[in-house]
């Protein structure tokens, strides 16, 4: 009920503020704000309020109350299509009609044909089983005839008979492991799904990332891992860039070289060379090899392009191959992120070498290949963390690599299977669970943990001269026959590129004579670069075997001890420890020729001594450099040789001093006072230097300012001093 008297809330606001619609009009006012304005004004000035976890507790109005997330739908609306016109159905039909009889009026003409919806006249979707009346619309003779413009389907055989002796062949070579369509019968087992980790660096945000850093590099530098080089190189990608990109330039860079034996280095450089420009590496900030002569050819390369500002130079390679590394060891300090765990690099990266030169890290990529689970885990693509089962890839490490390796790492002496080896491991190294039971898993991850860093030897071995790289071989004939093989295919190539270049039009000829200027200047440049590979520092301690490259006839000592490229940052010391290692050489070898005496000596006995004397001296060097020891204890052997050889330096700098002290002793002498002067009590000292200097007119100070007395002290000291700048 309602209460007598209460009239009800007024609905009509009777404030006179500018913001209120229904204020009271005041005479002559005429350009109030309408309630609209103030409607919009109102919306502008709202504000949301959120609780203090910013919750919106009260939406502004106008916003949707929809909970985020709720699909909503925006209503469809023909005014979408403003700028189209809409025509109804009926009326689509009437001018169907119409213009259909204007089109078959012989006396009427369609005008401004182009501008018209033609295609509203002939959409009429036909049956599939409608006739083609080819020959009503086209002649006979452009249908079929000689002068034919009917598009003919392509057959890749002319008759019949053509088709049979190709279905045979194909019959032939039926394989039925490669049928993908083939339909068997399911027996229940199938092959287990492969872990999304085996699947790392293969995703198309990686292969985006590389195809990025190709496109943005002049230079595409492949790191390849010389363990494995092999296994590590992309073909496709070398395919991709010759085909597509020609006019870049890839190298690859074998990096790790400090991993296997120095002559396993040398043959891959070899071999590698053959197909693209190659330099062994070993990325270190403070034992590095090969980084004067990268640096060097990245400069080159620099001067090809002098139409461009700058280079840009690509490093793509498989994961963990040490990419970063490399960039870092260029640049002697930590620019890029660097992980003994693949894809620690995640997205392209610039890094400016010099004013002229960029380097662009990319993330490493992994190329199609039927590689096995156990070959992407030692390959290193894969986190030993992530992997579920590590044990099922240990049988692979044993049979990789030499038992006597793993004897020697582990110190186990014998095993008879996988299981027992990381039995026989867990219990040396007290991996062990609650119940004296061996920890498997953890052995297993140490394990792949130690192939993965290179603390176990290991490395593929290169084919023989008689093989070339994909391991064929070739093909046995005389030497004589050989050569004269090779010289008749040069000849039949010159004249092959006779023949094309008189064929060619002059645009493509001279494309043509540019490109082999480049390639001449390139190899111009690579002709340039050698390598001494006998600095490289090989870390693992290798058996006589493995450090013999018995196989390898076409080796040449002599290249161990090639030392025409002088590595720019390592001169000073390094030349110091070359002409050392040399000397040692020559030493050893009992002849004033190196070269001459390892020939004569047996190479591969001088080089192997050399190779293990330079790594252990090399080692032991950087060992105290990186320490920074104070006082470097120098094995017996070696300190006689050392010390002989430091004795002149010594003997030079203990001269130096010497001579310093008594320089010193005479300018000490020359500035105490002669005789004369050194009776003289102090009293008149001063009075005499008073005397001399009043000589150059009086100064009331020096006389009669109390402050001169130290004044005066203390010239002659500072006199003496800038005496003895003056003498300098
Ligand atoms: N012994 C040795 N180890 C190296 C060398 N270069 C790189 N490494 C090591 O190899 C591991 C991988 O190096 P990274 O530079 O991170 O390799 P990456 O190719 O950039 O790897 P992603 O980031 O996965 O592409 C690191 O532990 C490096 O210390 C080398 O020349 N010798």
């Amino acid at each position: 009920m309602v209460k007598p008297g209460f009239k009800g809330r007024s609905s009509i606001n009777t404030s006179t503020s500018s913001s209120n619609p229904d204020r009271p009009k005041q005479a002559g006012a005429t350009s109030l704000r309408d309630r609209s304005t103030i409607k919009r004004l109102n919306m502008y000035r709202q504000k949301q309020r959120c609780d203090n976890r910013g919750k919106v507790i009260r939406n502004l109005s106008f916003q949707s109350s929809v909970t985020p997330g709720t699909v909503a739908r925006v209503e469809p609306n023909i005014k979408w299509f403003a700028n189209t016109r809409v025509i109804k159905q009926s009326s689509l039909q009437k001018f169907q009609e119409e213009m259909g009889r204007v089109q078959k009026d012989p006396y009427r003409v369609i005008m401004k044909r182009s501008k018209l919806p033609m295609s509203l006249l002939h959409d009429r979707i036909k049956a599939h089983n409608s006739k083609v009346h080819i020959l009503d619309t086209e002649g006979y003779q452009t249908t079929f005839g000689p002068r034919a413009q009917r598009k003919r389907p392509n057959l890749l055989v002319e008759d019949v008979k053509d088709l049979v002796v190709r279905a045979e062949a194909s019959v032939l070579s039926y394989s039925v492991d490669k049928d993908r369509d083939l339909v068997t019968e399911d027996s229940g087992v199938r092959e287990e799904v492969r872990e999304e980790i085996f699947k790392k660096g293969q995703s198309k945000r990686i292969w985006g990332e590389l195809y990025k850093v190709i496109d943005s590099s002049d230079v595409v530098i492949q790191v390849l891992d010389a363990r494995d080089p092999m296994g590590t190189r992309s073909q496709s990608i070398e395919t991709y860039m010759k085909k597509e990109k020609p006019w870049k330039h890839l190298i690859f860079v074998l990096n790790k070289c400090d991993l296997i034996p120095t002559w396993v280095t040398k043959r891959w450089v070899a071999i590698l060379s053959a197909i693209n420009p190659t330099l062994a590496f070993h990325a270190s900030l403070t034992n590095s090899f090969g980084k004067g002569c990268l640096i060097q050819l990245l400069r080159q390369f620099g001067k090809l392009h002098t139409d461009k500002k700058q280079i840009s130079v690509g490093f793509i390679g498989y994961p963990n191959v040490g990419k970063s590394s490399v960039i870092n060891t260029l640049r002697s300090k930590k620019v890029c992120n660097v992980a003994p765990i693949a894809g620690e690099t995640k997205v392209w990266q610039y890094i400016t070498l010099m004013r002229r030169i960029f380097l662009i890290d990319c993330p490493g990529v992994v190329y199609p290949s039927e590689d096995s689970e156990s070959d992407i885990v030692l390959k290193g693509v894969v986190q030993v963390e992530k992997i579920k089962h590590p044990e099922e890839h240990i049988a692979a490490v044993l049979e990789r690599a030499k038992p006597e390796y793993i004897q020697k790492t582990y110190r186990i002496p014998t095993w008879t299977s996988p299981e027992d080896f990381l039995e026989k491991l867990a219990f040396r190294t007290g991996k062990l669970h609650k119940g004296g039971e061996p920890d498997i898993v953890t052995v297993s991850k140490m394990v792949l943990n130690d192939w993965q860093r290179g603390r176990i030897p290991f490395f593929v071995k290169p084919p023989g001269p008689d093989l070339n790289p994909e391991g064929k071989e070739k093909e046995a004939a005389a030497p004589g026959a050989e050569v004269q093989v090779q010289e008749e295919q040069e000849e039949e190539q010159q004249q092959q590129e006779e023949e094309e270049v008189a064929a060619m039009p002059a645009e493509q000829e001279a494309q043509e004579r540019c490109k082999e200027k480049q390639k001449e200047q390139v190899q111009k440049i690579l002709s340039g670069v050698r390598q001494n590979f006998g600095k490289i520092s090989v870390a693992p301690e290798f058996n006589d075997e493995d450090l013999d490259p018995v196989e390898m006839a076409d080796l040449d000592a002599s290249d161990f001890f090639d030392s025409d490229v002088e590595e720019e940052e390592e001169a000073g010391e390094e030349k110091e420890e070359q002409q050392e290692e040399q000397a040692a050489a020559e030493g050893k070898a009992g002849g004033p020729s190196t070269k001459a005496a390892g020939v004569t000596k047996g190479p591969s006995d001088t080089i192997r001594q050399l190779d293990a004397k330079i790594a252990k001296y090399k080692q032991f060097l950087d060992r105290a450099k990186s320490k920074r020891f104070s006082a470097i204890r120098i094995p017996k052997g070696l300190s006689s040789k050392v010390l002989a050889d430091d004795k002149p330096k010594q003997d030079e700098k203990q001269a130096h001093i010497k001579a310093v002290i008594e320089r010193s002793k005479k300018r000490r002498a020359g500035e105490e006072e002669t005789p004369a002067a050194a009776k003289m009590t102090s009293k008149q000292r001063r009075a005499a230097e008073r005397a001399s200097k009043l000589k150059g007119g009086a100064r009331y100070y020096e006389t009669h300012n109390i402050k001169n007395k130290n004044r005066d002290k203390k010239m002659p000291v500072l006199e003496g001093k800038k005496g003895k700048k003056a003498k300098r």
